[in-house]
């Protein structure tokens, strides 16, 4: 997507192969890029969330592979990059994929071959990364188009955390379909949830819509049940990190209240996910282990300070604890449907056999 006219995806690599991403810690206040180097900066890069969002936490996963192969090609070299990188984040499921695919890749090859094998596997988990997407959006896209002639005037979607280009390699999940009812001219605003602690919303997927010209509003997090209530959603949309085989969904904390909002108000629940986010080895969605971060997300806050200049402050009580989980489960009956790559299905293990017999 574009960033004052020119066209970015989040992770690129260079000339001195080395991968250089966005900083998603900075933004929306500053656009700054840091380059990776080593396995070490990878993991890093994930846990310390300057990436995030299943699908490109995967792509700079592979590339962490890449750099411990052309450090070290030897097979114990592998395993404890695929142990270092594999450790960093638990919910989404994208980076045990991808970690798996750079193994399957790797294991039989010489050492000789490792390192070029794996930079090529990484650039080619990229480049299909942006296919899905654009795939996902075309498959949204007639979800949108429908919900739109049943109604006269704007289409209201509401989305929760970032699931959009930023949490991918480009393109997004969540706001694929959003960009291309954009882009083809239909009349749509999004109600952006702030997404706290972190503020994904906010931050981050209030920087894309804006960067794009999609109309958006973004709202507190306790809001968006309100505009339910008085018909000014359309249908929700968003991401996720996991999808377990009966259909369960995890994604950012708060997704689950959306979805019972949404439920209650009779407003449709759409999640919007890659094949690399299904999990067919899970029954259940209380089996997905969840992230839990430090309650610095949640008592302290950075901003900008009218000089331009950054800041972070404590907000809560002084010696209050806090607790931060980071991802929540909706259960499969509370979701209109799964929006894939490969079309749209009932969230249940026959809608998700029947689009990936082969999982
Ligand atoms: C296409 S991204 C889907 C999810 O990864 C997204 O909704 C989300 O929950 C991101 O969480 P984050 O903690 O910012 O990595």
């Amino acid at each position: 997507m574009k960033i004052h006219g020119k066209h970015y995806r989040t992770i690129w690599t260079r000339p001195d192969e080395t991968v250089e991403v966005i900083d998603q810690i900075k933004l929306p206040h500053r656009f700054e890029t840091v380059v990776l180097k080593s396995a070490e900066d990878c993991a890093e890069t994930i846990r310390n969330m300057t990436v995030r969002g299943a699908p490109l936490i995967g792509a700079t996963a592979a590339y962490g592979v890449a750099f411990a192969m052309k450090k070290d090609p030897s097979s114990k070299a592998l395993i404890s990059a695929l142990d270092l990188l594999g450790s960093t984040r638990p919910t989404a499921v994208n980076l045990k994929w991808a970690l798996k695919r750079m193994h399957d890749v790797l294991h039989a090859k010489t050492h000789g071959e490792r390192f070029a094998e794996a930079w090529a596997e990484a650039a080619a988990i990229c480049d299909e990364d942006v296919e899905v997407c654009r795939a996902i959006g075309a498959n949204g896209l007639k979800i949108f188009r429908e919900a739109a002639a049943k109604k006269q005037g704007t289409l209201n979607v509401l989305t929760h955390c970032n699931a959009g280009w930023l949490a991918t390699v480009d393109w997004g999940t969540a706001l694929a379909p959003i960009y291309m009812a954009y882009n083809e001219g239909m009349d749509i605003h999004v109600w952006v949830d702030e997404t706290r602690p972190r503020n994904q919303g906010a931050s981050l997927t209030a920087y894309e819509l804006g960067s794009h010209g999609v109309p958006h509003t973004i709202i507190a997090d306790n809001a968006g049940g309100h505009y339910m209530q008085h018909g000014k959603v359309d249908l929700c949309i968003v991401g996720t990190d996991r999808v377990t085989r009966n259909g369960d969904v995890a994604n950012k904390i708060g997704t689950y209240l959306k979805a019972l909002a949404a439920k209650d108000n009779g407003v449709p629940f759409y999640v919007a996910l890659p094949g690399s986010t299904l999990d067919m080895s899970l029954a259940h969605g209380s089996d997905i282990p969840i992230e839990e971060r430090s309650s610095d997300e949640l008592l302290k806050m950075t901003g900008r300070l009218p000089d331009g200049g950054l800041a972070t402050v404590e907000i809560a009580a002084p010696g209050s604890p806090g607790a931060n989980p980071a991802f929540d489960v909706t259960p499969a009956r509370l979701v209109t449907a799964l929006i894939t790559e490969r079309g749209v299905c009932e969230a249940s293990e026959a809608g998700l056999k029947g689009l990936y017999p082969d999982r």
